[in-house]
């Protein structure tokens, strides 16, 4: 599993948490940045991780702001993407399992580290399940045909 990380100056400490614990887990990563605490611009950052997620390079993507709010808006512009704010447990879970998020965003200032971290591993030991839910991603493609072009 291949995951590409990103951030805004309001979610590089909590990103970091989440690298370490990637590393520990021995999860191949790439952090698409930022780099440190310099105030930035979110929409960079969830484009970078968007599409390098929407290119197929990557299995999936976490990104980091201070909301998780603004880096996921601006990620699912990315045709193809299904980026997922998410603040527990349960719905990191269940967007992978019934949306097939491809991406999910969290909130350094919304969420503490312990909890961030087992939202990662919710995120990402569930599996799709398809079936009536793949119908439904479906129709999100249809909407993604009819207005991105
Ligand atoms: O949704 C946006 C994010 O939470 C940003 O991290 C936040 O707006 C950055 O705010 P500031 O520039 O005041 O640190």
């Amino acid at each position: 599993m291949k995951i590409a990380l990103g951030c805004d100056h309001g979610g590089y400490n909590l990103k970091k948490v989440i690298m370490e614990h990637l590393e520990k887990k021995g999860i191949d990563y790439k952090d698409f940045g930022c780099y440190d605490t310099s105030s930035c611009d979110y929409p960079d950052y969830g484009l970078s991780v968007a599409e390098a997620v929407a290119s197929g390079e990557f299995d999936c993507g976490i990104i980091v702001c201070g909301t998780g709010i603004g880096i996921s808006i601006a990620a699912n512009k990315v045709p193809g993407i299904r980026a997922a704010h998410v603040t527990d447990t349960f719905s990191a879970r269940a967007t992978k399992q019934h949306n097939n998020a491809n991406i999910i965003a969290l909130g350094e200032r919304v969420t503490g580290p312990g909890l961030a971290i087992d939202i990662v591993d919710a995120y990402l030991s569930a599996s799709f399940e398809g079936g009536r839910h793949q119908n439904r991603i479906d129709k999100i493609s249809e909407i993604e045909k009819k207005y991105c072009k």
